[in-house]
């Protein structure tokens, strides 16, 4: 992007990680610079707002601080976000603006959203400016993407059942967090404090794994240099969508090596389907220490659509991934083979591209007998000439899509896509 226009940094985290708390550090410490705040939070009195006004220097006059209520802006408020950027930068310039999300907020769809608005995406934005109603803000640029981890509930989080409610919207703490993780420039493990050096390395371990992109800093109350989080040129949104560890696994698929403290990750293919009611129980009794597990998959009797697994700490779903390209007409399959070349070298005669894929990632993870698990879940060659509708199926069921979706594991996921858990 060029150099001219403002930088903006999105701070994202869960609730309570130390958002507010590292603006706060960042205010106190750019007596250089001028800054804007727009702060995100959904709750009728804008608490964080408050909290900067007070402890920042800056004055709280409208122009500079901006705080967007009720709603959440990767959803309702995207076009808010949007005006409240054009109303703060139109009769002013600014060095950089801080954007702080509200903990359940999605970084994807907040960064869609600016550098759609931006007008800073390869991607097509008439139908968001249609949508929206809104104008491209020509004199900013998403800069970097920043998240806030509270490393000392870290491992609480991912182990966590609580179902967070994001205006109607229920997400899954774990869920939630990894999203945040995985799509960032910078890792801020804040509340390093709280946390012994083995318990911090291994966190550590974890998070380069599951995001192999971002630089990773250590925070103790939010005091990370300024530099490191503003203006560092950092964000580019076709990379980070795709810099998530379990797709860098899957486009290089590596037994990694065993890190320090265990934390390893690998790559299941098999050509054949999963029996559905053995591999719903082994879902249901899913390994506790595999923290990440991402990939599609074919399940006997779903000959027309391949599945998405997403597990995330404690949250497991499953998705629709698009149709098998095998059930394709064979002009549209011709295309998928020119766009996705290496589709044809794993080509089964009578199956085409059905199989599955999935990265594991997690800590001490014993991965021969994950493999094994996961093995004894495939059909038996008695059960391949079995009639596989007959199998006890529970998982959810999906309306084919009308469009054609990418059935390629690595895609990144779909907006809108619906996900439904397999325990509900
Ligand atoms: N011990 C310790 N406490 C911290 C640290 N960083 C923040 N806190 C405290 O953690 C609490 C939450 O911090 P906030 O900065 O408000 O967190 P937030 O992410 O903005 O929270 P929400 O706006 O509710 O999502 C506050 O009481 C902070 O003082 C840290 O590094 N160590």
């Amino acid at each position: 992007m060029t150099e001219q226009t403002i930088p903006v940094t999105v701070l994202s985290g869960t609730l309570g990680a130390g958002k507010t708390t590292t603006l706060n550090h960042v205010l106190r410490e750019s007596d250089d610079r001028d800054l804007a705040v727009l702060v995100n939070d959904m709750g009728e009195v804008n608490v964080d707002a408050d909290l900067v006004a007070e402890s920042s220097d800056i004055s709280t006059e409208e122009e500079e601080l901006v705080e967007l209520s009720n709603g959440c802006i990767c959803c309702e408020l995207r076009g808010d976000l949007l005006d409240a950027i054009g109303g703060l930068t139109r009769n002013r310039d600014f060095d950089a603006i801080v954007v702080e999300s509200t903990g359940v907020a999605e970084p994807l769809p907040v960064a869609q959203t600016l550098t759609l608005g931006f007008d800073q995406s390869d991607l097509d934005p008439t139908e968001f400016y249609e949508e929206t109603g809104i104008e491209p803000l020509e004199n900013c640029h998403l800069d970097t993407a920043v998240t806030v981890v509270d490393t000392h509930q870290f491992h609480e989080a991912m182990q966590s059942d609580e179902i967070l409610d994001d205006d109607g919207t229920k997400k899954h703490l774990g869920d939630l967090l990894v999203e945040q993780v995985e799509f960032c420039d910078v890792l801020l493990l804040n509340k390093c404090d709280l946390v012994d050096e083995a318990t911090l390395t291994e966190i550590e371990d974890t998070l380069e794994i599951l995001q192999p992109r971002a630089e990773i800093i250590r925070t103790t109350h939010g005091r990370v240099d300024v530099d490191d989080i503003i203006e560092t040129g950092r964000f580019d949104f076709e990379e980070a969508s795709r810099s998530a560890g379990w797709i860098q696994e899957l486009q290089e698929p590596h037994e990694s090596a065993e890190e320090e403290h265990g934390v390893t990750s690998f790559v299941f293919e098999a050509q054949r389907p999963f029996h559905p009611e053995r591999f719903a129980e082994l879902l249901d009794a899913f390994p506790e220490n595999v923290v990440r597990s991402k990939g599609h998959f074919w399940l006997a009797g779903r000959e027309e659509m391949a599945l998405m697994l997403n597990v995330a700490g404690r949250s497991i779903r499953v998705a629709p991934a698009g149709n098998w390209i095998a059930t394709l007409p064979p002009e549209e399959r011709e295309a998928q083979f020119e766009a996705y070349p290496e589709l044809e070298e794993k080509w089964d005669e009578q199956w085409g591209d059905r199989g599955s894929q999935l990265v594991l990632i997690g800590t001490e993870m014993d991965h021969e007998s994950i493999r094994e698990h996961l093995e004894l879940c495939l059909l038996t060659d008695q059960e391949m000439n079995a009639d596989w509708d007959t199998f006890e199926d529970r998982f959810p069921t999906f309306e084919i899509p009308d469009e054609d979706e990418a059935t390629e594991a690595d895609a990144p996921e779909q907006d809108g896509q619906e996900e439904i858990g397999l325990a509900d």
